[in-house]
């Protein structure tokens, strides 16, 4: 599975402490994250992750871009609800992707536990069979 991360900078601890609790989890998958959210983790975590640009600096935008190209199964996004951000069109922009290709989006860490628990349990094996089918077709 091919998992982005990304959190904006009040959820960035939350983030740290989820990668570390799951990292046993998280390693045995494809990790890519917007710029600062991935060296945070990678700093306090043994995570390989790829990292685009910095969110403001396009970052969201590059994860778009793979959902639309159907090469992301899983998007763990800790929002920050309370701050406005500079970048607000961008952040629409990836979720709304999320919807358009029924990439299931965790946009808080309770729900990003329950995806993590799923995934590991084999739920979203289906992801895999898509994608397989479609690279087969294009
Ligand atoms: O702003 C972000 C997502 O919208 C996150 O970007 P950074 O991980 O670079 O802080």
């Amino acid at each position: 599975m091919r998992i982005a991360l990304v959190a904006h900078d009040n959820k960035k601890q939350e983030m740290i402490n989820f990668t570390v609790a799951y990292e046993p989890i998280l390693k045995k998958h494809e990790l890519f994250a917007t710029g600062t959210t991935g060296q945070k983790i990678m700093d306090a975590s043994g995570l390989n992750i790829y990292r685009f640009q910095s969110g403001p600096l396009g970052g969201d935008q590059q994860i778009g871009a793979l959902i639309a190209q159907n090469e992301m199964d899983l998007v763990l996004f800790f929002r920050d609800p309370l701050t406005a951000q500079a970048h607000e069109p961008d952040i629409s922009a990836l979720i709304r992707l999320c919807d358009v290709y029924q990439i299931p989006v965790a946009t808080n860490v309770a729900s990003g536990e329950l995806f993590i628990r799923a995934m590991e349990r084999g739920d979203f094996n289906w992801r895999t069979i898509i994608r397989e089918r479609e690279g087969q077709s294009s």
